[in-house]
């Protein structure tokens, strides 16, 4: 009953392989085709004339047993989804890898919905077509179950696997907004920011959203190459041009031709490079090493850097003028810090996004686990919190998380406690110690051993006054 039929009504063959299949027959190179259906796009794959006959649609949410019971065994799982059935496609997408680990996954979305395909790449889906589709596009995403021996192989994703920028506090609105208006001009980006707040990813973003999509998008670190090596790497040489050279090879600005180039930790980049970048960036030309003529190329650059760039220029270690010329657009990444409020939502994210890596469900975390993660500072920012994520889960032996899993963090935590703990163990003997002398501030000072400045800065610290004063907590 959980047959859909995708395949040519004249392919009699593949017809009578499935057949076999859904009744129980010997031929496993075909298996069962479920289709697990939502939207508008499911109703439609029912019609007769688009499938070749009528098949069976379960729908999700539905009897969720039902689905299951159906999974062992079936070499594809189409799903027609909507946008906002993120969650639904993630958990499908971790039962199928669970009951038939070498099943195909295939999304038919509604409407396109970029949420809907990166969830779904995420969850480990081979393919993702947008509805209305074509019933060829359809048949040849299920070719491969059509010809033995292809069965398993996977089918190429269609869309860029570019994790979201999560965050809704207001600084990444503004960077979102920015963004997008960056992403409609070609003009050079230089991305600004501590380590781990994302400029790897605000790169690919705008080359993403920008006219340059279809085009390459070639990065390049340039702290992790030697002088010599960075300059070849970068605008490529010619044969024989030094020792070693025995290929000719264009250089990562020819390979990006027609689309972006980043260049990552730009601030590195030694002074001989910095003289043919600037020179890039006016003339929009190369000269690879050991090249007789110039060549043209038609890039944009997105340069980062986690330096003070202005103090590089200072000590003599970056160009001015090539500063200028990268300083057109920037863009200052917020730390983690300046963004507590969207601990939750990234640490809820790569949950899933472990989840559905190590086939797993996703992991909770417990109420003083979200408190720690809010708590600490962060100084790795969003690639830290990814990273005691990634950790806790493989820690944790159940599919919680608590403050314990969370590693050096659970030691930060309790080195906060004990802080917390000392403070009001201070406030409350400075409180005793002042109603017992009548608040008389300089008796008070006599018998803690304080000096009376240090007992004035610690009324200021505990927020403390005399009763008359109308404050509160002067009673012990
Ligand atoms: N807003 C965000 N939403 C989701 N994931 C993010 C976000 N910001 C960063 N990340 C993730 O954090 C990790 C580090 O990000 P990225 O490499 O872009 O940082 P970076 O600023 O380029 O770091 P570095 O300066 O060390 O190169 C990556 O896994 C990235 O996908």
């Amino acid at each position: 009953m959980y047959l859909l039929r995708l395949t040519e009504p004249e392919d009699e063959s593949n017809l009578n392989a499935l057949e076999n299949k859904a009744d129980g027959g010997k031929d496993n190179k075909v298996g069962t085709i479920l289709i697990v259906g939502r939207g508008s796009s499911a109703a439609e794959l029912m019609r007769p004339e688009m499938l070749g006959r009528q098949p069976a649609v379960t729908r999700l949410p539905g009897p969720v047993s039902v689905i299951k019971s159906a999974l062992p065994g079936a070499s594809l799982v189409v799903l027609c989804a909507r946008a906002g059935d993120e969650e639904e496609v993630a958990q499908l997408g971790h039962w199928v890898r669970a009951a038939s680990p070498m099943a195909r996954l295939m999304l038919v979305a509604d409407v396109s919905c970029e949420a809907l395909a990166v969830t779904a790449l995420r969850a480990g889906f081979q393919e993702y077509l947008v509805w209305p589709v074509d019933r060829l596009v359809l048949c040849q995403a299920v070719a491969g179950l059509q010809r033995p021996g292809l069965d398993m192989e996977p089918i190429k994703p269609r869309v860029p696997v570019l994790p979201s920028l999560i965050g809704q506090s207001t600084c990444m609105q503004q960077l979102r907004a920015r963004i997008e208006r960056l992403a409609k001009v070609d003009a050079t980006v230089l991305l600004v920011g501590e380590t781990g707040t994302g400029k790897d990813l605000v790169a690919r973003h705008l080359h993403e959203s920008s006219h340059r999509q279809g085009g390459p998008f070639v990065a390049l670190n340039c702290a992790a190459l030697p002088d010599g090596l960075l300059e070849s790497e970068l605008f490529g040489h010619e044969r024989g041009a030094f020792t070693g050279a025995h290929q000719p090879y264009k250089g990562k600005v020819r390979l990006a031709e027609g689309g972006t180039l980043f260049l990552d930790e730009i601030g590195d980049m030694p002074l001989p490079a910095q003289a043919k970048l600037l020179r890039l960036l006016e003339n929009r030309e190369v000269f690879a090493i050991g090249a007789s003529a110039v060549c043209q190329v038609n890039i944009r650059l997105v340069a980062a850097t986690n330096h003070q760039l202005e103090h590089r220029v200072a000590d003599g270690l970056f160009r001015q003028d090539l500063y200028y010329r990268l300083n057109v657009a920037r863009l200052l990444l917020p730390t983690l810090r300046q963004r507590r409020e969207d601990i939750e939502a990234l640490a809820h994210g790569f949950l899933q996004d472990l989840a559905n890596h190590h086939h797993q469900p996703p992991c909770r975390l417990t109420v003083a686990a979200r408190q720690a993660l809010m708590r600490y500072s962060w100084p790795g920012n969003v690639r830290e919190l990814r990273n005691v994520l990634e950790s806790a889960v493989l820690m944790a032996e159940r599919d919680v998380i608590d403050v314990g899993d969370l590693g050096y963090l659970a030691a930060n935590q309790v080195a906060v406690q004990d802080e917390h703990a000392t403070h009001l163990e201070e406030r409350t003997l400075l409180l005793r110690t002042l109603n017992q002398t009548r608040w008389n501030k300089s008796e008070a000072a006599l018998r803690l051993n304080w000096s009376r400045m240090t007992l004035y800065r610690k009324l200021a610290k505990y927020e403390l006054s005399p009763p008359d004063d109308g404050m509160p907590g002067v009673s012990v």
